[in-house]
């Protein structure tokens, strides 16, 4: 499939007036240092240091609860942390959050959508929002809504969406504005094999192109084939990170996880589950 030119990374942003090698300059795409959360008594992320290499396809992956979530939300300034920084291309995303989320695009898990317009309605919305004028946005979402399999729905409501689409449209949300960095909470998630096929094309351009992109997800196999860096996170610390071979370490990145992070019960369920 061949990626159209939303997906490309302008050489100078028309809309911050900087130049590109000052605007981003050669610092990780994302810098994370002792950063922490905390639910009353459960410490939800528990002083994490990870830097995102810029280009990089990063997976994020470790059990439920083991706070993906809450660092992803942290790191694109929807959650306020209780200490660290956190920078996207340099730019710390708590100090200066405008300029931050300017270059980040984000597909956040379970934050409620504008779902009152329509499909076409909310992707233009969210470009229009990100600045950019109303030819360009048009053609965007035109681009998306086509690349997305969501050119059918484009007048539905989004109130009215499977779970499936609306991920897809939050995906076309995330991606309108060409940031720099992606932030992807379980995007493959309620998705149909042909429409993640065709999301996975759409961001191998993007990272080719020069784009980073973060991905949270619980299936190894595709994080093991996609993404070209990974980091294991269980009970709120980094148990593991860096590129795919060096943290999966000759194994698969399942047998590997596995390992890292235990709580197998190789058992095969209670008693009163037999049938026979
Ligand atoms: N708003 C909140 N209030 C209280 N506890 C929370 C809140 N958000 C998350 N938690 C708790 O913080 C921990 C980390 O949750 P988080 O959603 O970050 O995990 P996750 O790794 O994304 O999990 P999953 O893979 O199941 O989506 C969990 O124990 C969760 O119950």
């Amino acid at each position: 499939m061949s990626i159209p030119d939303f997906t490309g990374i302008e050489p100078e942003s028309s809309w911050t007036g900087l130049k590109s090698d000052e605007a981003w300059p050669r610092q990780p795409a994302l810098s994370i240092r002792g950063l922490s959360k905390r639910f009353g008594d459960l410490v939800a992320v528990d002083s994490i240091d990870l830097d995102v290499p810029v280009g990089s396809f990063y997976g994020l992956v470790g059990p439920n609860g083991a706070g993906k979530t809450t660092t992803l939300s942290m790191s694109t300034g929807l959650m306020r942390p209780d200490s660290g920084t956190i920078r996207i291309q340099g730019v710390d995303v708590w100090e200066h959050p405008l300029e931050a989320k300017r270059l980040v695009g984000v597909l956040a898990d379970g934050v409620r959508l504008f779902d009152r317009l329509t499909g076409e309605q909310l992707v233009t919305y969210s470009g229009l929002l990100s600045g950019m004028d109303r030819p360009t946005v048009a053609v965007r979402v035109a681009d998306l809504l086509r690349l997305l399999d969501l050119e059918v729905a484009a007048g539905t409501l989004v109130v009215d969406y499977s779970a499936g689409m609306t991920k897809k449209i939050a995906l076309a949300c995330a991606l309108v504005h060409a940031p720099r960095l992606l932030v992807l909470d379980e995007p493959f998630e309620s998705v149909d094999p042909v429409s993640a096929a065709n999301i996975r094309d759409i961001l191998a351009g993007y990272v080719k192109s020069g784009g980073t992109v973060i991905v949270s997800s619980h299936a190894m196999d595709l994080v093991q084939r996609m993404c070209d860096h990974v980091a294991v996170i269980a009970a709120g610390r980094v148990l593991a990170a860096g590129t795919i071979d060096e943290v999966r370490a000759g194994a698969s990145l399942e047998d590997r996880f596995v390992e890292l992070v235990g709580g197998r019960h190789h058992s095969e369920g209670p008693e009163w589950l037999r049938i026979s």
